[in-house]
């Protein structure tokens, strides 16, 4: 083991194994993680690690162990296949999902088990706005069937992961039925049989390459009444249509798997910081004091500047993955029981939070990989695979920004609501207090007040601020003669910074919440730390907000960067025990820079050597093309 990786791995002063449990949601789920990991992928004679031709293996594999859990798919899948996505992934996220959720028994019983799907939801011309999809589904009583049908060349369905040329059971959304609503549909197309079928891929993409990305083209093609899922909504025999509770019901699976994203931005967030941590604890260069030895590069502030807040980052969207997804289940249990109460809080918060972990962490990974200087550049840290792999989840799954404006959407309801007098609670309580809150400035010391609860009301009267300032601008605009979708377009600047606000104090708030339930005084302490670190970092990002909102006084701007350095300091001995805490395996973790042993120089050696490019002492294109030259020359 490297000797740096091993001195900074003594003197822990906290629990690590406690903390990794609290990252799963205990002991139980940590010991299961690792039989699935140890036992049932690494040590099964049959897995040959991640390639093409163990997909067919996978499947049978989660089979035969009887591996149903969704989050249990996912231990054994990111393990079979390390950081990358895989072919299967749009069917286990969202083509079972959709069936679980969105079938009535009888077709859930006869399709669930056997088949693999994709989801057809986008079109060419969109994907964004679904009242504007153009395929159409018209009914056709004679015959109890549907025709389904492409238009336009813009409604050509474009996307489609996992688009199996052979077999395309597919879920696609066509035109609204009737008012605003939507249906989904199940196909089983077995190409040689289906004429009015035209499909392909839709070519090279930045990445994402594991998955087969496609398109679809329908010509009057005709499938039984049967096939559209008709949990929520029905088409009777004779064409009478059953309205669902809620025309939003069909977008229930965007709503499971932007709850999903969030969690898995912390996850692979953590990766990278795992990486960077790692490499930048056994990489030195340079000096600090003339004629010392070359220092770690994890010594440096600026160092420490780019790669602890990050580090605390993961830990906070770990912990909001956590409360979503936990949210989701309870939210989605009660709609199933026909109680939509909660449903647009839900949509609001997976939506914003969606966005905002995204984008943060989409960032992040690039800091990360820069931070690791040329060796960041190889494809043997596996950062860039990471980020190539994980920057669509900023469009996939709900554009980022459209996301941010619906979960706007929802503030400026809940701000009229106070404004009418309403009481509101849950997520957007705080809102309560927003024309009673005294936004004097805090006590002139120059001091920062650094209780955790106090930087948590901080965030919350900032979020009240710019909500109010979001719905002041649209107030402002419609005073101006502008009508009112006009003095929406022109406050949407305004609306995204509220949201975003919004979700920074929602995530702060559950780090915090977490903090407060962890009762080990090691863990406790050095969560704590870092919770303060990913607040008062906000505070230096967003120090302007902080000011309007009447919240820090000029005279308290310094102190925000001293305690920010301070934090970094005392964060830095527990660095990369902080990251062993996410107990990523080198086979999943895939880089040479983030191994657990810290052997990075002779491991990056060995990873250059295997390359095809040096199978031969002289590449095979010398003789090929360079020797007949030299010959004419
Ligand atoms: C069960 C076994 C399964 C195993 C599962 C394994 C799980 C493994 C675990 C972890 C894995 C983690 C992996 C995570 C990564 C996954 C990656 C997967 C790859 C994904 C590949 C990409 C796929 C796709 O992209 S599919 C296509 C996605 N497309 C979209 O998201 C489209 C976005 N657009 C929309 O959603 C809508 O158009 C809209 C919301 C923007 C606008 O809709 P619209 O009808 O126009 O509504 P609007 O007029 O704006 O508002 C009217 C009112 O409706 C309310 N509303 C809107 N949407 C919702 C909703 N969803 N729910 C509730 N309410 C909604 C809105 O708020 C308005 O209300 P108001 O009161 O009038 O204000
Ligand atoms: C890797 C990958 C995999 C995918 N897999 C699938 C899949 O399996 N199945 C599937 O159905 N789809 C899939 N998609 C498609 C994806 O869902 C869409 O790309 C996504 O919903 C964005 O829609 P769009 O491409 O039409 O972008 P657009 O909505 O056209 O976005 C373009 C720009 O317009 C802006 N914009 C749009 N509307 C508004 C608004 N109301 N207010 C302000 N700005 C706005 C956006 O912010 C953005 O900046 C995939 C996409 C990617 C990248």
């Amino acid at each position: 083991m490297n000797p740096d990786i091993l001195r900074e791995r003594q003197n822990a002063t906290f629990d690590i194994e406690k903390l990794t449990n609290i990252l799963d949601g205990g002991a139980e789920r940590t010991n299961r993680r690792r039989e699935i990991r140890e036992v049932l992928v690494l040590n099964d004679p049959d897995f040959d690690y991640g390639t093409p031709t163990s997909l067919p293996t996978m499947i049978l594999k989660l089979r035969e162990y009887g591996i149903s859990d969704p989050v249990e798919i996912n231990w054994y899948k990111s393990m079979y296949w390390g950081t990358g996505r895989e072919a299967l992934g749009l069917h286990y996220v969202m083509f079972l999902p959709t069936l679980y959720t969105q079938c009535d028994s009888e077709q859930f019983n006869k399709w669930v088990p056997l088949i693999i799907g994709t989801y057809a939801q986008t079109e060419m011309g969109h994907g964004t706005h679904l009242r504007g999809l153009e395929t159409t589904a018209t009914f056709d009583p004679a015959t109890q069937e549907f025709v389904m049908h492409s238009p336009t060349v813009t409604s050509i369905k474009w996307w489609p992961g996992g688009r199996n040329p052979l077999f395309l059971p597919l879920i696609f959304l066509s035109i609204p039925l009737s008012a605003s609503l939507f249906d989904l549909f199940l196909s089983g197309f077995a190409l040689p049989t289906c004429s009015g079928i035209v499909i392909g891929d839709i070519g090279p993409k930045f990445g994402f390459d594991a998955v087969d990305n496609g398109y679809l083209k329908l010509e009057h093609v005709r499938i039984p009444r049967e096939n559209m899922l008709m949990k929520y909504a029905q088409v009777k025999p004779d064409g009478s249509y059953v309205k669902p509770l809620s025309s939003k019901l069909t977008y229930g699976t965007m709503v499971f798997i932007r709850s999903l994203i969030v969690g898995n931005a912390g996850i692979v967030l953590s990766q990278c910081c795992t990486i960077a941590i790692r490499y930048s604890a056994v990489r030195h260069q340079s000096e600090i004091r003339a004629g010392e030895a070359e220092p770690q590069i994890l010594d440096y502030q600026t160092q420490q500047h780019k790669l602890f807040p990050l580090l605390a980052t993961a830990y906070a969207f770990l912990f909001a993955g956590q409360y979503m997804i936990d949210t989701y289940n309870r939210i989605s249990g009660d709609i199933n029981q026909g109680d939509l109460s909660e449903m647009p809080e839900l949509h609001a918060l997976s939506a914003g939070l969606k966005a905002f972990t995204t984008w943060t962490a989409n960032t992040g990974i690039e800091v990360c990989r820069m931070s690791c200087g040329g060796h960041g550049y190889s494809r043997s840290s596996a950062l860039p695979d990471i980020y190539v792999e994980f920057t669509p989840s900023c469009t996939y799954e709900g554009e980022n920004t459209v996301m941010m404006l619906q979960t706007a959407r929802f503030l400026m309801k809940s701000y009229r609501q106070v404004q009418a007098g309403q009481q509101l609670s849950g997520a957007v309580s705080y809102l309560n207090k927003v024309h009673h809150r005294v936004m004097a400035p805090q006590a002139v010391s120059s001091q920062l007040d650094l209780n955790l609860n106090t930087l948590v009301d901080l965030y919350e009267i900032r979020a009240a601020m710019l909500v109010e300032l979001a719905a002041q601008s649209i107030q402002q605009e419609s005073a101006r003669g502008k009508c009112q979708e006009d003095s929406w377009n022109n406050s949407t600047i305004d609306l995204v910074r509220a949201s975003d606000a919004h979700c920074h104090y929602m995530v702060l708030k559950m780090f915090r919440d977490k903090v407060d339930q962890i009762e080990d005084p090691g863990v406790h302490s050095v969560m704590s730390t870092l919770a303060h670190l990913y607040a008062i970092h906000g505070m230096g990002n967003f120090t302007g907000d902080f000011l309007q909102a009447g919240v820090l006084t000029g005279a308290q701007v310094p102190s925000v960067s001293k305690c920010l350095k301070g934090l970094l300091a005392e964060v830095r001995p527990s660095a990369v025990l902080l990251v062993d805490a996410f107990d990523h395996h080198d086979k999943m973790l895939n880089s040479v820079l983030g191994r657990h042993d810290g052997n990075v120089y002779e491991a990056m050696f060995e990873w250059a050597r295997s390359s095809p490019l040096n199978r031969t002492e002289v590449h095979e294109s010398f003789h090929k093309h360079l020797k007949p030259l030299q010959a004419k020359l």
